[in-house]
């Protein structure tokens, strides 16, 4: 008896849009026993299947020769077996015979389990017996191109990809059938679906690859170390990689901030979307660009996905993506990722414009990066293409939003770093050229990590026993770069023309200098680099030195790197750790730099390309970049409260008498200002900046749903507000503390608290003030990046989102409660201007108000699918589905 036997596993790929993929292969199994579990060693445990044999089994034949050892690449969740001749007709089935047949469909609604499946035919069926396999996509070939079967199998094949071999894993194809269903799929039940981790589907794909991934909140180092080996490969838990939503390749995720950036990386989104193994498993990486927002239904599956027939490419009409930097999020040319990857981008990495292969050796640099460079709005080019993702639904961004994740990746099959020389005590040998005070500081730290330091020196026996106490030794510059092929200027730029160039040739030398420290010749450098709007004329006039520098030497490889220290903390020892930008064009010198670094307990961390240097170089001479909003704003804002406080409660009262005979200015207000004023004006101003953080993330909620994508740019004045809302979160917290403090100390006394007129509301609005106080002490302490860091994603989300909302509600409570009467009444005197209570309470009404609609359940669940991914009119031209 000859049965032929096919199993077919029918597995959702994507949650929204997702074609079922239908793997068929034929076994001839061996009857052992009616239970086999075959497990694939070198995978995950969700590899594990479970197979039925049938009693039957068929002799080899010539179209049936094939023997399996492993099953295929993706197990049946489940396998159902509907009555064979009648199958739901929404599901396109093809029926070649209504004889007897066999149907395996794995449904995402049932749960996936590790049992057996059921038998495969209720009756065992006869040998003779046609079996017919229904996909749910439409069977055009079989229909059109029936090969002949065999007239003891006649079979009917749907759809037969490659069946996996033995040797080579087998890959998964993508079918774009049309959809049976005018409307989308429903999405599996998050327990239903198949549990794969982001890292672990790119595991699967690419098992060779090493992913380096970092936390994305906080600065990069802090989870800079945080690997997890599986196998050969690194993957993170779940719960971190998918709540950060995870991002392929270190890039892609970010969002293009003008058409110049989108068009250095033009094949950036394809990347992400096309994977290496052609398995297509990757789509289940998503470069979504926002970390979960308080507007992230708990119900969605893990890892939203791309709709797989969403065409990457953008379309040429503009920058597809959203603001994030997702994190996330890249402002370097040679850094993009992710995120963007944001991440952003992150979910926003530094990106850059170099194509091909070194963009791929960036991106590992770039994600990373983030935290030191401070966006500089001025110079947007290649500076902004790492723009982070921001969560717009959560009010005190992650530290650096282009950390909303930043995940790399980089072949783990690279060239090897070089290695450093050692000497006979087997320390490595490393030349200082400088005996100055960073040179000094630099060589003490590398003999405290065993290193043996010659530091060169136009006259050694001149600083001899500055050198010798730091354990180095003095040499001349000739003498001292014959010890080792690394090589760390410590001179000023403007002497590097006096070292002996030729002894630099084939070196890797580390050019540690930020910047000229002739505060005139620095600051002729720095306008030039940034005035300019156009990339083109910021690389011929904005040259880094480090760029200089290598032009300088030609055969030597150049990395900048230690630029971002000071002689001072680097010679009183760095506590903790501390980010150490480092760039260059050659990938193995930049390697073996960073293992240099690391020697010193300090984190590199990979900017990419030497053109990053521009940037790099600047980072010590940023000023509160990032502050400058929040403090323009917070301000702006306290000097309205002011100004309208001073009108109403001294100003007013005199100039509204001043036409009246015998006028006398009535000075005894004024007692009040410092006690009443500046605290009233405070409590105004902290409740304005509370709204004022919670706003935006409001309006980029609307502004989503209106355009059905967050893959679209928002307006640059929403991604600075959205990018400042940390800073106004702690200058909220800082206004309202003065208020509190001065409320204390002045009035409490005097504010009648149990009076009659204030009956309950006395009480009520205190406790509102003081919880208000407590949490928004709560919120500003977890934006902390020590503090976040030690947050899992969600208790962060929950913080500052939910959390926040309730600060909102409650400082708001504490202004109704104690202005009851006179919010709505005004008696219009003092030039129409509000009080301060009701100036002060517009905003967070407004807010408030704007907020409920995305609560309720139908916006709030088309919310979250656009924040994973879905687009319902995609930037590509394609409907989604
Ligand atoms: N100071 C700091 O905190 C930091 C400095 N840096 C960078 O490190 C470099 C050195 O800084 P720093 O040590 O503070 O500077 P110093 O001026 O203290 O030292 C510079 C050293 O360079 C050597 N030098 C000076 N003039 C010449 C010349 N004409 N030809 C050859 N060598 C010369 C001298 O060493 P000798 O007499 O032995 O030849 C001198 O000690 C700079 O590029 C700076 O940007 C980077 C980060 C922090
Ligand atoms: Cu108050």
């Amino acid at each position: 008896m000859r049965v032929d036997r096919e199993l077919k596993y029918t597995y959702p790929t994507s949650k929204h849009t997702t074609p079922l993929q239908t793997y068929t292969s034929n076994h001839p199994f061996l009857p052992v026993t009616n239970k086999h579990t075959c497990t694939l060693p070198t995978h995950p445990p969700f590899h594990q299947q479970t197979y039925t044999f049938n009693p039957f089994p068929p002799p080899p034949t010539p179209s049936n020769q094939k023997t399996h050892l492993y099953p295929p690449p993706l197990p049946p969740t489940n396998l159902h077996i509907p009555n064979p001749p009648h199958t739901h007709p929404s599901t396109n089935n093809l029926h070649i015979q209504p004889r007897p047949t066999t149907t395996y469909t794995s449904t995402p609604s049932l749960p996936r389990t590790n049992n057996p499946p059921p038998t495969l035919h209720p009756h065992p069926p006869h040998p003779f017996h046609q079996q017919t396999y229904t996909s749910n996509t439409p069977p055009a070939p079989s229909r059109t191109n029936p090969t002949p079967p065999h007239p003891f199998h006649q079979q009917t094949h749907i759809q037969q990809p490659t069946p996996p071999s033995l040797t080579t894993p087998p890959t998964i194809t993508h079918h774009t059938p049309t959809p049976p269903h005018p409307l989308p799929p429903k999405p599996p039940h998050p327990h239903h679906a198949p549990r794969r981790t982001s890292l672990e589907a790119l595991h699967r794909t690419s098992p060779h690859t090493r992913v380096d991934v970092s936390h994305p909140r906080g600065r990069s180092y802090t989870y800079s170390s945080s690997r997890y080996s599986v196998n050969d490969g690194y993957y993170l838990k779940t719960s971190s990689v998918e709540r950060c939503h995870a991002l392929a390749f270190g890039e892609s995720w970010h969002r293009r901030r003008s058409e110049s950036d989108w068009q250095k990386r033009p094949n950036s989104k394809n990347k992400m979307a096309t994977n290496p193994a052609g398995t297509g498993i990757m789509e289940n990486i998503t470069p979504s660009d926002s970390p979960p927002s308080p507007f992230d239904a708990p119900t969605s599956s893990p890892l939203p996905s791309v709709p797989p027939n969403t065409p990457s490419t953008p379309s040429p009409s503009g920058p597809p993506t959203t603001p994030f930097p997702s994190s996330g999020q890249p402002r370097f040319p040679s850094a993009s990722q992710n995120r963007d990857a944001k991440m952003p981008d992150l979910p926003e990495m530094g990106e850059n414009e170099s194509p091909g292969a070194q963009r791929q050796s960036q991106v590992s640099s770039s994600s990373r990066n983030s935290t030191l460079l401070r966006k500089n709005p001025r110079s947007r080019g290649a500076s902004e293409t790492s723009a982070g993702r921001i969560d717009p639904g959560t009010a005190f961004p992650p530290y650096d939003p282009r950390f909303s994740l930043s995940l790399s990746v980089s072949a783990a099959n690279g060239a090897a770093a070089s290695q450093l020389p050692l000497d006979d005590d087997g320390r490595k040998k490393i030349v200082v050229l400088g005996s100055g005070d960073f040179g000094l500081a630099l060589a003490t730290r590398l003999v405290q990590a065993n290193y043996r330091v010659a530091v060169g020196s136009r006259d050694p026996e001149r600083c001899r026993s500055k050198v010798e106490a730091t354990g180095g030794i003095p040499m001349t510059h000739a003498e001292a770069l014959r010890e080792s092929a690394v090589v760390v200027l410590a001179v000023p730029f403007q002497h590097t023309g006096s070292l002996p160039l030729s002894n630099l040739a084939n070196k890797i030398v580390i050019d540690s200098e930020s910047c000229h420290f002739d505060n005139e010749t620095m600051h002729a450098r720095l306008v030039l680099y940034r005035r300019s709007s156009n990339p083109k004329d910021r690389d011929s006039s904005g040259r880094s030195q480090a760029e200089h520098l290598q032009n300088l030497l030609p055969t030597a490889r150049v990395v900048k790197a230690f630029n971002v220290l000071s002689a001072y903390t680097l010679s009183r020892g760095i506590r903790g750790s501390k980010e150490v930008p480092v760039c260059g064009d050659d990938k193995e010198a930049k390697q073996l730099v960073s293992e240099v670094v690391k020697d010193l307990r300090l984190d590199p961390t990979d900017l990419g390309g030497l053109q990053s240097a521009r940037e790099v170089e600047e980072i010590p001479f940023q000023f509160f970049t990032e502050w400058k909003f929040g403090v323009i704003l917070s301000t702006v804002v306290w000097c309205i409260m002011f100004v309208v406080t001073l009108f109403r409660s001294q100003l007013c009262s005199n100039l509204e008498n001043m036409h009246k005979p015998n006028f006398t200015w009535d000075w005894s207000g004024f007692d009040g200002i410092v006690r009443d004023n500046v605290s009233s004006s405070s409590a105004g101003a902290a409740l304005t900046l509370l709204a004022l953080c919670y706003l935006p993330g409001v309006i980029a909620a609307y502004i989503q749903l209106a355009r059905g994508t967050k893959y679209s740019e928002f307006p640059l004045w929403l991604d600075t507000w959205l990018k400042g809302r940390k800073h106004i979160g702690i200058l909220m917290l800082w206004n309202a503390a003065i208020h509190a403090i001065l409320v204390l100390s002045y009035s409490m006394g005097s504010v009648g608290l149990y009076d009659d007129t204030y009956s309950w509301r006395g009480p009520t609005y205190v406790a509102c003030g003081a919880f208000t106080l407590l949490l928004a002490g709560v919120l500003g302490v977890a934006s902390l990046p020590s503090v976040s860091a030690s947050m899992t994603w969600r208790e962060f989300s929950f913080v500052q989102s939910r959390v926040g909302w309730l600060v909102l509600l409650l400082a708001s409570f504490h202004i109704i409660f104690n202005f009851w009467d006179g919010l709505i009444k005004n008696n219009f005197s003092c030039y129409f201007l509000p009080s301060i209570a009701q100036l002060c309470i517009v905003l967070p009404l407004l807010t408030l108000v704007l907020k409920l609609p995305l609560l309720t359940p139908c916006v709030d669940r088309s919310l979250t699918r656009i924040r994973q991914g879905y687009e319902r009119v995609s930037l590509h031209g394609l409907t989604g589905v």
